[in-house]
């Protein structure tokens, strides 16, 4: 069984302002709103692609009651820890460029920090765990690592699609899977990479440090795949961007969704490509029909 984890989950606020403003009153022409974070992304394209999982994580208030009801209409099975406080909301602004606004979110006290630590106890071996999104500043800073800790000693394979210090603290772990974007990449080596060559020096670099596969995503200039046997480089399809948010959890299910079913990392990274392509081309996540009419158009080499 695949379960995601998302310490910090958001409902998403699309608004979409003509010739946005700083500092004077907008009005948007259009607005829509998503359950959001990292990893309740992870399961609810995991679930469109067919594959059934369940969401971990910290949910409270209004917003935590929206999050529920959404994937409770997409049958999708959860076992959140209630927390006091509204789940946060982020504010996703498209005006030309998208720019983003991030909530803080809820304070998260011991006990139910506890009650989640609880739920990872119960893994079993072969499941599959994501753990994805940003860390609430109110945890500990080594909580994610805690959490591995706990999976790995279980022979629980661990997948992370997070940023910072807790990228860095779960690299330590030596997950099975990473998907940093290339900016991500870059600040975990606390440098910046301007060159698909950068890509493949400090992509190479996270397999030696013991990651076992590595996705490199560079939104429309196409992905890399790194692990001990390959490196492999992917086109991203071309098409037009509607709302981006969410491809690089997409590509994240997608490649679980092939490889668990079964398919070669080959297939698994021309797969997880399409699914982060084709929720980029669609206002909400991607549908499993949008990305298998996208994967023929993703040509895997090898580098
Ligand atoms: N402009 C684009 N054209 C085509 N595909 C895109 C585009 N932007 C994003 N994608 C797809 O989404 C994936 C993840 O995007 P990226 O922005 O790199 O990740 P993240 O959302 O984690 O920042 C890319 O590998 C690609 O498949
Ligand atoms: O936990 P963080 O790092 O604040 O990120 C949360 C945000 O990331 C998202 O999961 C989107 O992530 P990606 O665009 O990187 O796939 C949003 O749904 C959410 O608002």
């Amino acid at each position: 069984m695949i379960y995601t984890c998302t310490l910090n989950p958001s409902v998403d606020y699309v608004m979409k302002v003509d010739d946005f403003r700083i500092g004077e009153l907008n009005r948007a022409t259009h607005t829509v709103i998503f359950p959001g974070g990292k990893g309740i992304n992870v399961s609810r394209v995991l679930k469109r692609l067919g594959v059934d999982n369940t969401a971990f994580g910290f949910v409270g208030g209004f917003t935590g009651a929206f999050i529920e009801q959404e994937l409770s209409r997409e049958n999708i099975r959860f076992d959140f820890v209630k927390v006091l406080g509204d789940t946060r909301i982020n504010i996703k602004l498209k005006s030309g460029e998208e720019t983003e606004i991030n909530g803080q979110g809820p304070t998260i006290s011991p006990e139910f920090a506890d009650e989640l630590m609880g739920k990872i106890q119960s893994l079993q071996p072969d499941d599959v765990l994501v753990l994805a999104g940003s860390i609430p500043s109110s945890l500990p800073s080594g909580f994610y690592g805690k959490i591995v800790k706990t999976a790995k000693e279980a022979n629980v394979k661990v997948v992370v699609d997070t940023s910072g210090p807790a990228l860095k603290q779960l690299i330590e772990a030596k997950p099975f899977l990473v998907k940093p974007n290339h900016k991500e990449l870059g600040e975990l080596f606390d440098t910046v990479l301007h060159s698909k060559a950068d890509a493949i020096v400090y992509g190479r670099r996270l397999v030696e440090l013991g990651v076992e596969n590595v996705i490199v995503s560079m939104a429309g200039d196409g992905a890399f795949f790194f692990n001990k046997e390959v490196t492999l480089f992917a086109e991203a399809p071309k098409g037009v961007v509607r709302n981006s948010v969410g491809a690089g959890d997409s590509m994240v299910a997608g490649f679980l969704a092939a490889y668990t079913s079964g398919k070669s990392v080959e297939k698994a990274f021309a797969y997880s490509v399409a699914t982060g392509s084709a929720t980029a081309f669609s206002e909400d996540l991607c549908t499993k029909e949008n990305v298998e009419q996208l994967l023929h158009e993703v040509k895997v080499t090898r580098v």
